[in-house]
């Protein structure tokens, strides 16, 4: 079975450094020490408040990395043009609101289609590999392709905050989406809430080519250190595949 490719989310590195204003520790440094573990690709959210990612951080990983930067970003006129500027190797579309803690789920590519329409072109056009962060649900999947991404990442955070039964049922939900989406020639991504408990039976899904993780890992890495914390992670989706 194909390597799953691991991308490392960078946001609470900066979380940290939000916490003093300051410049340490660098989210860059983070995303080169992630390369050097074995990352395959950075994932980074610049959220329209900036709680965490900053414009800088964006344009200094864009500028340093040698692997590909992942930009998650909100559907909206401002982070297009902050796209289009940059021109990062992908950008994944998420929805977001004020009052979230974290992403709370996937966007609404199919109530949202004739907004997100033109904005999905301008990117696609761009050369931007494009992904719809969505619910894992046949209608997204459908709605996703028909803007013309051709990728979707499976929002696993229902998948991830459950247990027993219910998570065994969101799995399902995330299998079926996984086969669905890549029977009509979606690639698919799965990401939020993954961890070193959770993580092997989303890597398992044959379909499923990239997993962005972040908050867990930079959590471990406070323990263990951020290459000790990748590492792991690598390994457990390799055994995953095995
Ligand atoms: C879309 C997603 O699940 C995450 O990549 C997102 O970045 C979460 O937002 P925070 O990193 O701000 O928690
Ligand atoms: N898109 C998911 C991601 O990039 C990381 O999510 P999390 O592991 O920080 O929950």
């Amino acid at each position: 079975m194909q390597k799953l490719r691991l991308g490392v989310n960078i946001d609470h590195v900066a979380t940290v450094r939000q916490a003093r204003g300051g410049s340490h520790p660098s989210p860059l440094r983070a995303a080169m020490m992630a390369a050097a573990a074995g990352a395959d690709g950075i994932t980074a959210h610049l959220r329209e408040d900036r709680r965490h990612i900053s414009d800088h951080d964006i344009e200094s990983l864009r500028l340093e990395l040698r692997i590909p930067l992942n930009l998650e970003m909100a559907a909206t006129p401002e982070m297009k043009d902050i796209a289009l500027k940059h021109l990062p190797h992908a950008c994944c579309i998420v929805p977001e609101n004020r009052q979230e803690r974290t992403t709370e789920g996937g966007i609404d590519a199919a109530g949202q289609f004739d907004r997100l329409k033109p904005i999905v072109r301008e990117l696609v056009d761009a050369g931007i590999r494009v992904s719809m962060f969505i619910e894992p649900d046949k209608r997204q999947l459908d709605a996703s392709r028909a803007l013309g991404a051709p990728v979707v990442e499976l929002h696993t955070g229902a998948y991830s905050n459950a247990t027993g039964a219910l998570q065994a049922e969101l799995l399902k939900k995330c299998v079926d989406a996984a086969t669905y989406g890549g029977s009509i020639g979606l690639e698919i991504h799965a990401g939020h809430g993954l961890t070193y408990e959770n993580v092997q039976p989303i890597a398992a899904i044959p379909q499923i080519k990239e997993l962005n993780i972040g908050h867990y890992i930079i959590g471990e890495a406070i323990f263990v250190g951020l290459e000790a914390s990748i590492r792991r992670m690598r390994q457990l989706m390799d055994e995953a595949r095995a």
